[in-house]
């Protein structure tokens, strides 16, 4: 009989004692928990990166049927066949094909077609390596490996352990959380490091995350905002470096080691940082040797780190568009690079990097690295993608257009600075920022229109406490860290709830509590409200009547004691008010691969100039 039949179920997860002491687990969503198994089978078929299916030489007869029917569908739809997915469903139903099936099946039908072929088409290989056929099937090896306590766990213990902490995870023989950064055998400057940032215990991804990026494995790792990500895969970057220096000194001309790709400067910057204080702290120690990184991005000169260049170097930090820049100018090659890690990944797909990142794929050489971009990937999730952090108190108020920019002054009186004010175009972060410095408040302004050296400068004078207020397009909403932001202020809704969350997500970091105020009105998406509607009652937050008056599409979905799903949403964008099959972003999408694909055929379609073999 296990222990959980015979005494009451314990709240701390069962490996030491000592170092899980008085560790505070995140806050869980209630539903999660009660359907752990429900969400790792649709986490298979989220929209992320997934690995190229491996063919079953045990497969029977019937299976390849199966197959040839994919891939009879694959070559019926996408931008290739020039029908869209949805399109093809449309027809489906208008065949009567789902005839037989209830509605809810039918549903999840279409939904997992759509998801299966999107994956499918999401796979980061280069085409080049694709072109040599190469193929990569095992994961790359470290010297790293867990104390040998944590290698000794029984595999229900682990889980259990996983369970408590709300960490779920997919994939093959996953190393065990570890929940002491000391267990995770760093170095002692590296501990210290941390403790001075006030980081003392791993977060949950943390605690499953490194472990299996020190171990050399591919990961997708998915949490939700301000919970340590960068932690997550900067680390194992070091470490890897480490290793590699300590088994050959890097000489001009050769590094990087590893990559870590951004989808903005600021965020490149910000990481960079990070990773020369961690080498920094080494280095001091006398006991390790200097690690070098490189900052890859526009705006600054690569003449500025002409030191490292020389020098050859371990780490690189860079936007897509400018490494591709840098590796087709052969400033430096990717030939001793063994790791890629890419933050916000999905978001520079969204960016349109996609075409970048390729590229960038194609430089790799070593033998060992992945050519579908993830080899027997884990999948580590800590909380629903797309969730919003529940240290966050979102109010969200209707505030006439015309109205909003003097109510800005009331709602700044509802904390102390600093406060971080989000406007979706650059004219009005311009206004606001003006308006505010005539009423004497302190503020700063970034948006893509300003000079680097603009953006540079706000952002610092704002991270040091000089100005209390920074206005910002989402430019400033993705991954930046500012310490203690007390209230974010949406001066209009987003387009896409997914850009709200990493708006507010700048609040409410490392376990504080923040404030987010949002104004909405008539100008406001339908669509997108209704997103907010489900977020804000997933967080259970207030939800404004004026949001429960919209019509819902969703209420078809509700279950007999009035619930709705929320744990499934849209599996494309995340947004809770709407089901993939209604996607606004994946419609727009759509449009766009459609658009450039006219494109493409126009400009290479009927001049007759031959191949160029
Ligand atoms: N284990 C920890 N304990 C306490 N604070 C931590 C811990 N790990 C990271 N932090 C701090 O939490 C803050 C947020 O971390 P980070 O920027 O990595 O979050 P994130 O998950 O990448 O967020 P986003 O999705 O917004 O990019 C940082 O200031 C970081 O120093």
């Amino acid at each position: 009989m296990s222990s959980r039949n015979t005494k009451p179920r314990e709240d701390k997860p069962k490996i030491n004692d000592d170092e899980v002491d008085g560790y505070v687990p995140y806050v869980p969503l209630k539903k999660r928990k009660q359907k752990i198994e429900s969400i790792q089978e649709k986490l298979k078929n989220k929209r992320i990166y997934q690995p190229k299916e491996q063919p079953d030489p045990d497969k029977n007869s019937d299976n390849e049927s199966n197959e040839d029917e994919e891939d009879d569908m694959q070559k019926l739809v996408g931008p290739q066949a020039g029908i869209s997915l949805i399109d093809h469903t449309t027809e489906l139903k208008r065949k009567h094909i789902l005839k037989e099936k209830t509605e809810d099946e039918k549903r999840e039908e279409e939904e997992k077609a759509l998801l299966e072929a999107m994956a499918r088409k999401k796979q980061l290989a280069s085409a080049s390596e694709i072109a040599k056929g190469v193929e990569y099937t095992e994961p790359m090896k470290t010297t790293w490996r867990p104390l040998p306590r944590y290698r000794a766990l029984p595999k229900e213990i682990v889980e259990e352990n996983r369970l408590n902490w709300h960490i779920i995870v997919d994939g093959q023989n996953i190393p065990p959380p570890i929940p002491a950064f000391k267990s995770m055998r760093f170095p002692e400057p590296v501990l210290e490091y941390l403790e001075e940032k006030g980081i003392v215990r791993p977060t949950p991804i943390q605690m499953q995350g490194l472990p299996v990026a020190l171990s050399g494995r591919d990961m997708i790792g998915i949490a939700f905002t301000g919970s340590g990500k960068t932690m997550a895969f900067s680390l194992p970057l070091l470490m890897l470096a480490l290793e590699e220096e300590c088994k050959m000194s890097l000489v001009k001309g050769e590094g990087p080691i590893g990559i870590i790709l951004c989808p903005s400067r600021e965020l490149a910057r910000q990481t960079y940082e990070g990773l020369c204080s961690l080498s920094k702290k080494l280095e001091e120690s006398g006991k390790y040797p200097e690690l070098r990184s490189l900052l890859c991005i526009g705006g600054i000169s690569m003449q500025e780190q002409s030191y490292v260049l020389d020098r050859g170097f371990h780490m690189l930090v860079a936007t897509p568009g400018r490494l591709q820049d840098m590796l087709q100018k052969k400033k430096f090659n990717l030939d001793l690079t063994k790791y890629l890690c890419m933050d916000e990944a999905d978001r520079m797909i969204d960016m349109g990097f996609e075409e970048d990142v390729r590229n960038i794929m194609s430089y790799f050489k070593i033998q060992d690295f992945a050519q579908s971009a993830l080899v027997k990937p884990v999948i580590v999730n800590v909380g629903r993608a797309g969730a919003a952090s529940m240290d966050i108190v979102q109010s969200v108020e209707f505030v006439k257009q015309e109205m909003r920019i003097v109510y800005l002054l009331d709602c700044l009186q509802k904390t102390a600075p600093p406060v971080l004010i989000f406007a979706e175009n650059k004219n009005d972060v311009d206004d606001i920022q003006e308006y505010l410095l005539l009423k004497g408040v302190e503020a700063v302004a970034i948006h893509g229109g300003k000079t680097q050296d603009e953006r540079e400068y706000a952002i610092k004078s704002y991270r040091e406490g000089k100005k209390d207020v920074l206005v910002a397009t989402d430019i400033a909403s993705k991954g930046l860290d500012f310490p203690q932001i007390q209230h974010v202020i949406n001066f209009d809704m987003p387009k896409e709830i997914e850009d709200y969350v990493h708006r507010i997500g700048r609040t409410g970091r490392s376990g504080k509590t923040g404030l987010a105020t949002t104004f909405i009105n008539q100008s406001s998406s339908t669509q997108v409200l209704l997103d907010l509607k489900h977020l804000l009652m997933e967080a259970k937050q207030v939800v404004p009547k004026y949001l429960t008056f919209i019509p819902d599409p969703t209420d078809k979905y509700r279950k007999a004691d009035g619930s709705i799903d929320t744990s499934i949403g849209c599996a494309f964008c995340g947004g809770l008010g709407h089901r993939i099959l209604d996607c606004p972003k994946l419609e727009q999408q759509r449009r766009a691969e459609m658009a450039s694909m006219r494109q493409h055929e126009s400009s290479f379609g009927g001049g007759g100039g031959g191949n160029d073999y």
